[in-house]
């Protein structure tokens, strides 16, 4: 086939993951049959981050979820590409001025998976079994339902975790269903957390598309596609995020679901250790969703006191 020498429809920046593939590729599909375009229009640009780069230490020690995603910001900045795809779990809370969460697809499943060769369910884990995840939300949330596993740290992408299982590294390990779904391994998950005890990430299952706040084209083109359900919830979610100011060492959970123009909201802060948590709930307006979510935020950070943080 003849090659086009016309400029790109629009360029998409992404990580070069599996799963951010997949997230890139599905923007593009949207994309394309939003706008009546070929595939080939729109540009895919892989884009290494430190966080791809850096995989021997935890996240949180490196400096946290911004290593994700800030090579692929400065080629927005850079104009090298024209949006940005991310799961909305990794982006920053605040995100770099000029750049704005413009888009959302449609939410996958938002719940965590066990997955174990040796049991069903957490709770049918022996005593003293190990679990490996590189979450701080994950490990407390476990610790605090089973205080007497063994939590430890393990990175890398959802197949290295997945091999650490089967290799019987670690007994266990928990990762968000909708990744496994989107790669193709749903069958992996042993079991599904119930969101009711094991209150997902915020922004788990989302994916964000991130522009230059003055690209009034690009922020067009997305409209098209965008998703005002997730991007409502999200909105709740990410306001409730920014309200803790939470660092990387803090486990925070927080989900919202939009039913009409209804908005709820849960929150939840834990200790690394597992030993206290604070949960709290809001229901109103949809098109309240930051004020919702700021406030939920601001009760949990004030429950929580400045000792908790300090600690995680
Ligand atoms: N931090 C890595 C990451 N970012 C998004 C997902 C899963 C997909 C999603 O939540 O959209 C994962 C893997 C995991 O947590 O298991």
């Amino acid at each position: 086939m003849a090659q086009s020498s016309s400029p790109p429809f629009v360029r998409i920046g992404t990580r070069g993951s599996p799963l951010a593939l997949w997230q890139a590729h599905e923007t593009q599909k949207r994309l394309a049959a939003a706008h009546g375009v070929p595939l080939e229009a729109i540009a895919i640009t892989i884009i290494k981050t430190s966080g791809d780069i850096i995989q021997d230490r935890p996240l949180a020690e490196v400096g946290g979820k911004g290593l994700f995603t800030k090579e692929i910001e400065q080629a927005l900045f850079d104009n090298a590409v024209d949006l940005a795809v991310h799961s909305s779990k990794d982006m920053e809370t605040n995100l770099p001025d000029g750049l704005v969460l413009t888009a959302c697809l449609p939410r996958e499943d938002v719940r965590d998976a066990f997955i174990c060769k040796r049991a069903t369910t957490l709770a049918e884990l022996p005593a003293g079994a190990v679990v490996g995840t590189a979450s701080l939300r994950r490990g407390a949330m476990v610790k605090r339902l089973r205080p007497d596993i063994e939590v430890v740290s393990i990175r890398g992408n959802v197949d290295t975790r997945l091999r650490k299982v089967e290799s019987g590294e670690v007994d266990a390990t928990l990762l968000a269903y909708a990744g496994l779904k989107r790669l193709g391994l749903a069958d992996k998950a042993t079991s599904l957390f119930d969101i009711a005890v094991f209150l997902p990430a915020v922004g788990q299952g989302a994916v964000g598309i991130e522009c230059r706040a003055d690209d009034t084209r690009t922020r067009d083109i997305l409209a098209a596609i965008d998703d005002g359900v997730t991007r409502t919830a999200l909105t709740a979610e990410r306001a409730f995020l920014r309200a803790l100011d939470g660092s990387c060492r803090t486990p925070i959970a927080g989900h919202a679901t939009v039913s009409g123009d209804r908005l709820s909201l849960r929150g939840l802060i834990v200790k690394t250790d597992g030993s206290v948590a604070h949960e709290t709930s809001r229901e109103g307006a949809a098109a309240d969703a930051a004020a919702l979510g700021d406030d939920a935020g601001r009760e949990l950070k004030a429950r929580g006191g400045p000792d908790f943080f300090a600690h995680g």
